[in-house]
């Protein structure tokens, strides 16, 4: 009698719920296991019983936080030591710690979906610096309040032709974003650590941090959240920032210090914000929700049929590699040369 060879586990933490097919095939080749869990106590407990023991490749979502909470050194170190790779979804991986990640011996290996992200993303920032600019909050929400325009009227919006934007972190989401707001006449300035290649740069000038800050009409936030860029704009950089400025966050809310930014709208000095994302997801800081001039996005940025479909099927192809070859497709760039 023919043994029949058993189907290595992957662990999904989270769902997929679009990329069917290629869950499909994926499913040929693996067995799936789901943690029982709810919360993140019961699923340590899980880890603690051995329950994912042999397990080399864990699939995860965004949601999946509900359950595990951050893939921190606590749970790094109960992980079982089989785990080599997990493939994240999403662009944005400030969910895991890549450091205690990168010491385990042998290490986890992290992936995540960027590119898959960037047109969505830079859509909903693109409709967020439209909309602060304009002050389209204002009078949307005196319209549901049966007052027309609202009484008094809301200030003015301003046009975004001949406006400078300044993009603080010109990875893929902010090139395409540069892209979009040409279309709508805005000269971009960008800063990042480094300066891009003018093939990448296409035309936009590169300038100092301080630069940006102090010459952008608009400013928008671009950059991954890490131990680095948290609250990498607070009170002393709006300080720094034109009078009247729109501010427009699509990356992570930590990049930005709420409480500073609350205050500076209150001041005056920030004209108005566009923001998808928040600190304390999901709470929001009181005052951001009582200012009108503040456009408020619940984290939609890649809320898109097709584009969660290519991130899940960009995410599997990253486990199905894993399985089939031990290597990551899209590995997190601080672990480029683990890999
Ligand atoms: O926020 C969404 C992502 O990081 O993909």
């Amino acid at each position: 009698m023919e043994l029949e060879e058993k189907k290595p586990r992957v662990l999904l933490l989270g769902s997929v719920d679009f990329a069917h097919d290629a869950w499909k095939s994926l499913n040929q080749l693996v067995e799936v296991v789901k943690p029982a869990a709810e919360n993140r106590p019961e699923f340590i407990e899980e880890c603690h019983r051995g329950t994912f023991d042999g397990i080399q490749v864990a699939y995860r979502d965004f949601h999946s936080l509900r359950v595990t909470g951050l893939i921190d050194q606590e749970l790094v170190d109960v992980l079982p030591c089989s785990l080599r790779f997990i493939a994240s979804c999403g662009a944005g991986y400030d969910q895991l710690d890549i450091d205690a990640c990168s010491a385990r011996n042998p290490p986890i290996l992290v992936s995540n979906t960027p590119t898959a992200v960037d047109d969505a993303t830079a859509d909903v920032n693109m409709f967020l610096i439209l909309g602060a600019l304009r002050n389209f909050n204002t009078g949307m929400h005196a319209l549901r309040e049966g007052k027309w325009i609202g009484q008094p009227a809301p200030p003015l919006g301003h046009d975004p032709r001949g406006k400078t934007l300044g993009i603080l972190g010109m990875g893929g989401i902010g090139r395409n974003l540069k892209t979009k707001a040409e279309a709508f006449g805005m000269k971009v300035i960008y800063h990042n650590r480094q300066k891009l290649s003018d093939e990448l740069a296409r035309g936009a000038q590169y300038v100092t941090f301080d630069e940006l800050l102090s010459t952008s009409d608009v400013i928008s936030l671009n950059l991954p959240l890490n131990k680095n860029t948290r609250h990498i704009i607070s009170k002393a950089e709006f300080a720094k920032m034109k009078d009247g400025v729109v501010v427009v966050n699509t990356a992570r809310g930590a990049v930005m210090d709420e409480a500073a930014l609350v205050e500076a709208l209150d001041s005056g000095k920030v004209f108005s914000a566009g923001l998808d994302v928040f600190e304390h997801e999901p709470e929001i800081h009181p005052g951001l929700i009582q200012n009108r001039n503040v456009l408020l996005v619940p984290h939609m940025g890649t809320w898109t049929i097709e584009t969660l479909t290519a991130m899940e099927t960009w995410a599997i192809d990253n486990v199905t590699l894993a399985v089939t070859k031990g290597k990551l497709k899209s590995p997190v760039p601080e672990q480029a040369k683990l890999q």
